[in-house]
Parts: structure tokens; C-alpha cells; sequence
């Protein structure tokens, strides 16, 4: 039987299979000789070893499209990333932080501004909205109100959705005004997010109904832990990267090169200034860093 693992603890996989029963599976599987451990998110083939204790038997590992290291999950078909439009005021920095990361990993992003009820919205509105130029689909939504929550939950639906922010922009009143009431069907997602930040938290799936699952993700501090060439930064910024190799140099970094169409894009407002000057920062970062 194939199942998708939702859960794993102290060596224990819970696997959702395809009867809707959840089994506790040991992994003891062929794939170990492959060296690789299943995630959270893998799709898996299982043996059941007895129905009615719901006890199985992970015995191969499905070919993952892709898998984040923080949190540690596969398979993950978007991020949404929730930042507030005001209070706290969108620390853009990290947002194109949040997307390189998710860029390197191949998993599309959509962002996801929240509070667009409070006054505030005004000063950051066109900042936010530059995000559509970069190639990413943005959300304006208020978990208050309600305003913008059935366009979110018509972007989640059928798929595997990682949910990121950083503290307090709202991401638990998102999750909670979109399953008001998903401890009947996730085995206590409101619950989870009432436990705060004390308890352990491991990587969960939770299922909310077919072919949808979400995971939440608590704070996002630990971004930059991958190694990224300074020079492959460029393919990181969808915007920036639609420019390989039209500048006059190939391989030009749209830094300070003669020619570049990047820097004339950034000049005629087709680029967003703030996206490329923050590209400039961690590519100088990036640089800064190869010397030690
Ligand atoms: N005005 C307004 N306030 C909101 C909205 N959504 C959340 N808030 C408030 O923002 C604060 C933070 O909301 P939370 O849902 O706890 O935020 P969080 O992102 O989960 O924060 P952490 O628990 O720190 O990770 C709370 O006081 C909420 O009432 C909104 O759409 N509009
Ligand atoms: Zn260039």
C-alpha cells in the first residue's frame, strides 16, 4: 500500500494511506542500503503488519520532486510566506532571504501580506505589490476581517503547503480563520498552535483533506545556513535570472559591468530597485565570506 508519512518521532513514521487510515511504521526498508532516511512529506510503500493495531512497515521510498532542510519535509509543492503589511512592518530583507532559500530548493513560493485592514497598509502597499514584477504571486489578505482567506484557501487546496512567517505577523490567525475548526480533521492543528513556543515542536503534515496537507513552521531565524556561490546568486532572484546571458558579458553578475541589462532594467523601473540593491548586499556577503 502507498501512504504519505505525515509524522515522524523517536523512529516512528505515522503514514496516511490512501484507505485514510494512519499506520505507525517502522522503516526497515530496502532503501536503508541507500542511505537515505525517510521526511515528513515522502511518499512510501508500505506492508502492513497488523490491521488492527494500525502497525506497518515502511519498505521503499517514493522518488521525491524536491525537500526543504528547515523544516525538514519533501515533496512540498508551495510555501506561502506570511508577512504583516504593518505592525510588524514587512522586513523585505528577509522576505528575499525566505525566497532565495526556497528558490535553491525549487519550491515555489506565494507571499502572503497580512493585516491589510490596519492603516499602515498604505506605506507599504506598492513595496508589496512590486513582488508580482519578481514572478511571485501575491496575497492580501486579513485574518480579522476575513478579507482574502477563500483566495488563500482556493491556493492551498490539493496541494502540500509549508506555511512560513516571522513572529507575529498573524500566521496562527491565518491558520485558524482557514480551519476554524481542523482538530476533527488533523488531529489538532488549534490545539497545536496553542501550545506556543515552549513545547518541542517536530515537522508535521497535517492533513486537511484530500490531497491537502499544511505544515506549519515555526519562526524562520536560521535561514542562511546553505552554501551559495556568490555567482549563482543571480539565478536565485526569477526576475534577475531572466537575464542570463543577454547582458554584454555572458557571464556577467549585474554588479558593475558595462552593458548590463539588469542594472538599465533597475534604472527603467522594470526591476524593483529594493530587490536588486538587496541582491548587491548578499552578493557582496556572499563574496565577502569566500575570503575567509
Ligand atoms: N489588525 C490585525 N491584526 C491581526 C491580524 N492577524 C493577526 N493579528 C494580530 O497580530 C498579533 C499576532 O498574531 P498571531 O496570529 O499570534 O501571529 P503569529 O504570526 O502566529 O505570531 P507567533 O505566534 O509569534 O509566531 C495578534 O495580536 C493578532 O490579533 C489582522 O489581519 N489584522
Ligand atoms: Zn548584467
Amino acid at each position: 500500500m502507498t501512504g504519505k508519512i505525515i509524522k515522524g518521532i523517536g523512529g516512528f513514521y505515522y503514514v496516511v494511506c490512501e484507505n485514510g487510515i494512519t499506520y505507525e511504521c517502522k522503516a526497515k526498508g530496502v532503501f536503508r542500503n541507500r542511505k537515505i532516511k525517510p521526511l515528513v512529506g515522502d511518499n512510501v510503500e508500505i506492508e502492513i503488519l497488523d490491521e488492527e493495531k494500525n502497525l506497518g512497515n515502511i519498505e521503499d521510498i517514493l522518488p521525491r520532486f524536491n525537500w526543504l532542510n528547515r523544516p525538514a519535509v519533501a515533496n512540498v509543492d508551495q510555501t506561502v510566506i506570511i508577512f504583516a503589511v504593518s505592525a510588524p512592518a514587512p522586513n523585505f530583507n528577509l522576505l528575499d532571504r525566505f525566497l532565495i532559500n526556497m528558490e535553491q530548493h525549487e519550491v515555489p513560493t506565494v507571499i502572503c501580506f497580512n493585516k491589510v485592514d490596519l492603516e499602515g497598509f498604505r506605506q507599504s502597499e506598492d513595496i508589496c505589490r512590486s513582488y508580482t514584477k519578481s514572478g511571485y504571486e501575491v496575497l492580501f489578505i486579513s485574518a480579522e476581517s476575513g478579507y482574502g482567506i477563500d483566495v488563500l484557501e482556493a491556493v492551498i487546496k490539493g496541494k502540500t503547503t509549508v506555511f512560513a512567517g516571522p513572529s507575529g505577523v498573524g500566521k496562527s490567525s491565518t491558520l485558524n480563520s482557514l480551519f476554524p475548526d481542523a482538530n476533527v480533521q488533523t488531529g489538532g492543528l488549534s490545539e497545536k498552535i496553542q501550545r506556543g513556543k515552549h513545547t518541542t515542536r517536530h515537522s508535521e503534515l497535517m492533513f486537511v483533506d484530500d490531497d491537502t496537507y499544511i505544515m506549519d513552521t515555526p519562526g524562520f531565524s536560521s535561514l542562511y545556513t546553505e552554501e551559495i556561490e556568490a555567482e549563482d546568486l543571480k539565478l536565485y532572484f526569477p526576475e534577475i535570472a531572466a537575464y542570463t546571458g543577454t547582458c554584454k558579458f555572458n557571464m556577467c553578475n549585474h554588479i558593475s559591468e558595462p552593458g548590463c541589462l539588469v542594472k538599465k532594467a533597475v534604472s527603467d523601473g522594470r526591476i524593483s530597485k529594493m530587490r536588486y540593491d538587496d541582491y548587491v548586499m548578499i552578493y557582496n556577503e556572499l563574496k565577502e565570506k569566500r575570503k575567509w
